[in-house]
């Protein structure tokens, strides 16, 4: 059985991760991730689902409250706010630090960063000034409202793999900011999508965690960004009972175990090797905490 391979490297600046993959953003109608320029400075496509657009606008000032919102809304490279280099991708970038985090504010040829690629959804909530804004910014407005039988994301992950070749879709993950800590519907609507597109590499985020799917079909090699993520953890088989799973590199870990609701599942287990495996007959959900400090 071919191996799989999993790292957050997304959650470390750009600079310091090697560019293994060809990201994707979403950004959902939530709360921005205190790292959320992190995630916008790994990915090459991103994408607002309907209100999360609200969330860029109003949520990126506020993580820079020294600089005025506009300026912020267009990112246009101050010398001032950090130093300038030359990034990986040939984009120019500053470092900005602020309360001891360190952020990544990368201006592209046009300089307007926080500019979506599109914006998707049945768009119910973004504000009209918000799409207004992003309009004249010449921002295309999918508005699939005539669809009621799939959420904003699925809308959003569809789109990202529509507008990709099979090649480019085996280096593909797509990271979606705001995916839990919210309403328990949303959040189960979210893991769904990870169950719909189970081909492909998505990654759910909050502040305070991330969860993945890692499918039957493959055993797992997780490698652990410990500057960023852990000790906490857990595998939980959420689709269908395992009967049997065996995993290294926990404290807790399983030996051909199974697992179900409403018998065991593995929470609050800890990470203590640097790289997790995990081989199971069903397809279970990798979480695991997001640092503080990042
Ligand atoms: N509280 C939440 N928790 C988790 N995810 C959320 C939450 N709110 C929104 N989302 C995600 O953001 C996407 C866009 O949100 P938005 O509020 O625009 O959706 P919506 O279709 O208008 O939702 P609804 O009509 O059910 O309130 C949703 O599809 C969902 O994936
Ligand atoms: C059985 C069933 N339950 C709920 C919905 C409602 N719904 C699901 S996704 C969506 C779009 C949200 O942007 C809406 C309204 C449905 N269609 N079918």
């Amino acid at each position: 059985m071919e191996a799989m391979r999993h790292s957050s490297t997304f959650l470390r600046p750009p600079a310091d991760a090697a560019a293994s993959s060809f990201y994707a953003l979403v950004v959902l109608n939530q709360r921005l991730p205190r790292f959320a320029p992190v995630l916008w400075s790994h990915a090459r496509l991103r994408v607002f689902a309907d209100g999360g657009a609200n969330r860029v606008y109003d949520g990126m000032p506020e993580l820079f409250p020294e600089v005025d919102p506009m300026e912020i809304r267009h990112s246009y490279f101050r010398t001032k706010f950090g130093f300038g280099f030359l990034s990986y991708h040939g984009l120019i970038s500053v470092l900005y630090v602020k309360n001891k985090a360190t952020y990544y504010v990368s201006g592209g040829a046009n300089l307007r960063w926080y500019k979506p690629d599109i914006i998707r959804g049945d768009m119910d909530s973004i504000r009209p000034e918000v799409k207004e804004f992003y309009i004249n910014l010449g921002v295309p407005i999918d508005d699939l409202s005539n669809d009621q039988d799939t959420t904003d994301l699925h809308k959003c992950v569809a789109h990202i793999c529509e507008s990709m070749d099979e090649l480019d879709k085996s280096n593909l993950c797509i990271l979606v900011a705001g995916a839990l800590g919210g309403r328990f519907d949303h959040e189960a609507g979210n893991i769904n999508v990870l169950y719909k597109f189970s081909n492909i590499r998505i990654v759910l985020l909050s502040n305070d965690c991330l969860i993945q799917l890692l499918p039957k079909t493959h055993c797992h090699e997780i490698h652990i960004q410990s500057l960023a993520e852990g000790p906490h953890c857990g595998l939980v088989p959420i689709g269908a009972p395992s009967t049997s799973t065996t995993t290294t590199g926990l404290q807790w870990d399983l030996t051909d175990t199974g697992m179900s609701f409403g018998s065991l599942i593995s929470t609050s287990n800890i990470v203590l090797a640097e790289k997790i495996t995990v081989k199971s007959d069903t397809d279970l959900l990798w979480t695991i905490s997001i640092k503080k400090g990042i």
